[in-house]
């Protein structure tokens, strides 16, 4: 992979690794296998001239969605045509790198039908959405209501006389408004509606409504359905159709309802299944526990960037190195960027930790055991907040650290940074999921001396321990002890959460007490999924990591954990349970962190493994040709299509010719 030139400007920075570079690959790819089909998805994708990125943020909203459209289809007629596997698939979209209307056909649609449908349904369904000949969508939210699903205003009233649902769309507010492939691409939308029998109103309840015809696309009589409109950045997420839909008493029938944890009869009876009502957030879970990996992918995407671009640039220089310095050199460069790759890092592994969390449950779902389930909904709900916000402001710094060249978007910055943010809301609005964790903390907290808790929320069973030993580090080199750190993020996670559970259980119970103590409970909840974060990417790195590779995932470990430490350093310090002169230790450590990530630091970015082809980006080139590339990509602006611009004859020229505002002129 190098340039016109064949030259690797950043060769150096390569000779210096002190580890094994392709163990490291297969280790972040998830495993060998995962890597060969990674790789062969990769270099497919970025040998098919149809998915191309090129010209991505320059096109108009209706190209570029056509031409999404032209790629999904593409995509799918590739995978049939190749006999792909259902892995390579889920590869081959990852590389073709753009949001689209199959992601939410096979991330939500396809998942809910199997997660909320009985058998008999899912044997209707499923074989028609496996091989697409219905395109669905999860249309949840509402202009009205997205966090809160209970408040959703869209009607299901059932008909005995014809066993029909009429559903309708009673008010503005409730106007499905948001779903992903909705707008223009679906045919059929899993709808959340309050299901009203015998004028009951029963509650959320999910059913497939069709909404467009199988013969031409056009929407069925009495639906209205549409694109909302073009959203923040350029590219970006303007390549999926969030749509609208509004239902004036349509007609589907009762078969339609997913009825695997309620049912109702044809004569209108409602009757519940034994089985707990949140299984019918079911979809919800399961693309939360993915989206964990997806940080670590979009954060290491940027942070490659502006590692390779921090390893070309130079800026000043001293007087005892001649000419002039990488700008990786300096510490402020450091302090911002490896943390943000230890980072990365971390969301691999605890990702990896998430796919077995998120198998285990499901397992147990099937046993009818729904003792998990508690747990991980707080973990999946509260790892998804926390890692989509780190990694949202992790590409905007990655972009900062580029300097002037990061705000361009041959930098692929700004175009991965609209594709990205939009996660800090989708899928949970990152507040309203650390206040789930918030609960189960509390609720935890509050049975903790009848039932022993288990998982993630273990430590709280030493809560008296933990509330009244301090911390005895006395050297710097006392930190480097991963079980030293482990104490230090629980005793911090329970003392915040025990905190605010006690002024919690001194008041009167009232929602307006629990509403002016969000903010602690927020806080609260944060160190809870900042100290899993920090012990499953322990965890992980003591379960079999190969030798070539184990002293760089330490260091990357302890940088991180140091790192969160030293940013959370005022609720460490206000717990009690440490000093400012122990962070101040922990700050000198994770100087030492980046002195031994410095001479790795490209190879560890290359481990990741991101081609040219799906990076986008001039300034993260494998070859590092930075300048030659910016400076050939300004020729590809149409604005230079013609030497003399378009609009000089009637707005420059006058200007230039006319001195039409001299006479008047002050100056
Ligand atoms: C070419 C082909 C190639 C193939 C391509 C394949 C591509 C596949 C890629 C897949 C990628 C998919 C990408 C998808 C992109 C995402 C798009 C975005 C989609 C969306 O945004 S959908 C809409 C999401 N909406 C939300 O998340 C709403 C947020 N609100 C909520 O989650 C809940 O309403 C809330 C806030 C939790 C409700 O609180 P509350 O009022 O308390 O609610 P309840 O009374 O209903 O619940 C009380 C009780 O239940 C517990 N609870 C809540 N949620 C859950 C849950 N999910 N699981 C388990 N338990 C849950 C809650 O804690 C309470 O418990 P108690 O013990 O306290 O009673
Ligand atoms: C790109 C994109 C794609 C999407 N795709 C889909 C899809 O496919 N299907 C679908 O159904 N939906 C989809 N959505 C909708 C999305 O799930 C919701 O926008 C999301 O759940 C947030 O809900 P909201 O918009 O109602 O925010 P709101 O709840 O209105 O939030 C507004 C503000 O109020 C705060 N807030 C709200 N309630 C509280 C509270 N109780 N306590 C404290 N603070 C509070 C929030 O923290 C936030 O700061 C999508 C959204 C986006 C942006």
């Amino acid at each position: 992979m190098q340039d016109g030139n064949g030259l690797d400007h950043l060769a150096g920075e390569r000779a210096m690794a002190q580890f094994d570079l392709q163990a490291m690959k297969v280790y972040l790819a998830g495993g060998q296998r995962e890597y060969e089909i990674s790789t062969k998805m990769a270099q497919l994708v970025a040998n098919d001239p149809v998915f191309s990125k090129e010209d991505r943020v320059r096109l108009a909203r209706k190209d570029l969605y056509k031409n999404s459209l032209r790629k999904a289809g593409h995509a799918w007629k590739t995978i049939l045509e190749k006999g792909l596997s259902e892995v390579e698939g889920l590869k081959l979209r990852h590389f073709v790198d753009e949001p689209t209307y199959t992601d939410l056909h096979w991330g939500m649609f396809i998942p809910a039908i199997k997660g909320q449908g009985t058998e008999e349904q899912q044997h209707k369904w499923l074989p028609l959405a496996y091989k697409m000949a219905i395109i669905g969508c999860y249309a949840q939210t509402e202009l009205g209501h997205g966090s809160n699903v209970q408040g959703l205003e869209t009607t299901a009233t059932f008909d005995p006389t014809t066993d029909e649902f009429i559903m309708h769309s009673p008010t503005v507010t409730s106007t499905k408004w948001w779903p992903g492939g909705l707008g223009k691409a679906s045919t059929h939308a899993l709808v959340y509606a309050r299901l009203i029998t015998d004028k009951k109103d029963h509650g959320i309840h999910a059913f497939i409504a069709p909404i467009r015809s199988l013969e031409d696309h056009t929407p069925l009589p009495n639906v209205t359905v549409g694109d909302i409109g073009v959203k923040f950045g350029n590219g970006g997420y303007n390549t999926m159709d969030n749509g609208f839909l509004r239902f004036d008493h349509v007609r589907i029938p009762r078969e339609n309802m997913l009825m695997r944890l309620a049912t109702v009869t044809k004569d209108g009876k409602y009757v519940r299944s034994n089985k707990p009502r949140q299984l019918g957030y079911g979809a919800m879970v399961f693309v939360r526990q993915g989206i964990v990996i997806d940080a670590s992918i979009y954060l290491s995407r940027a942070v490659t960037i502006a590692v390779r671009y921090s390893a070309v640039r130079r800026q000043f220089g001293n007087k005892d190195e001649p000419g002039e310095l990488q700008v990786i050199q300096y510490r402020t460069q450091q302090s911002r960027l490896f943390p943000l790759l230890a980072t990365a890092y971390a969301y691999r592994a605890v990702g990896f930790w998430m796919k077995s969390l998120y198998a285990d449950v499901m397992k147990r779902l099937n046993d009818n055991d729904f003792s998990t389930l508690p747990e991980v909904h707080a973990c999946t709900a509260g790892l998804k907040s926390i890692t989509t916000s780190v990694t949202a402001d992790g590409i905007e710094e990655c972009r900062k650290l580029c300097g002037g060249h990061g705000f361009l978007c041959a930098s692929g910055l700004p175009e991965l940074y609209a594709a990205y943010v939009p996660a800090c809301t989708y899928e949970g609005d990152n507040t309203i999921l650390l206040l789930q964790v918030a609960r189960f903390l509390l609720k935890t907290l509050s049975q903790v001396s009848k039932v022993r808790p288990v998982g993630t929320a273990a430590y709280l069973g030493n809560i008296k321990q933990l509330s009244t030993q301090n911390c005895k580090v006395s050297q710097g080199h006392d930190w480097l002890n991963t079980s030293v750190l482990l104490e230090a993020f629980e005793a911090r996670s329970a003392r915040q959460a025990a905190a605010v559970a006690l002024r919690l259980a001194k008041g009167s119970g009232s929602e307006a007490e629990f509403q002016e103590n969000t903010p602690e409970l927020v806080e609260s909840a944060r160190a809870h999924c900042q100290l899993i974060l920090v012990s499953k990417f322990i965890e992980q790195l003591q379960t079999g990591t190969p030798e070539g590779i184990r002293k760089q995932l330490e260091v990357l470990c302890y940088t991180y954990a140091f790192s969160q430490l030293i940013d959370n350093a005022g609720d460490f310090l206000a717990t009690g349970y440490v000093t400012g002169n122990q962070i101040a230790l922990a700050k000198e450590e994770l100087k030492h962190m980046f002195d031994k990530i410095r001479p790795n630091a490209v190879a560890l970015v290359d481990a990741f493994d991101h081609t040219d082809d799906y990076l986008g980006s001039a300034l993260g080139r494998y070859d590092g040709d930075v300048y030659t590339h910016l400076y050939k990509g300004a020729f590809k602006e149409s604005l230079n299509d013609t030497v003399v611009v378009d609009g000089y004859e009637e707005y420059l020229k006058p200007v230039l010719t006319q001195n039409l505002w001299a006479p008047h002129s002050k100056l």
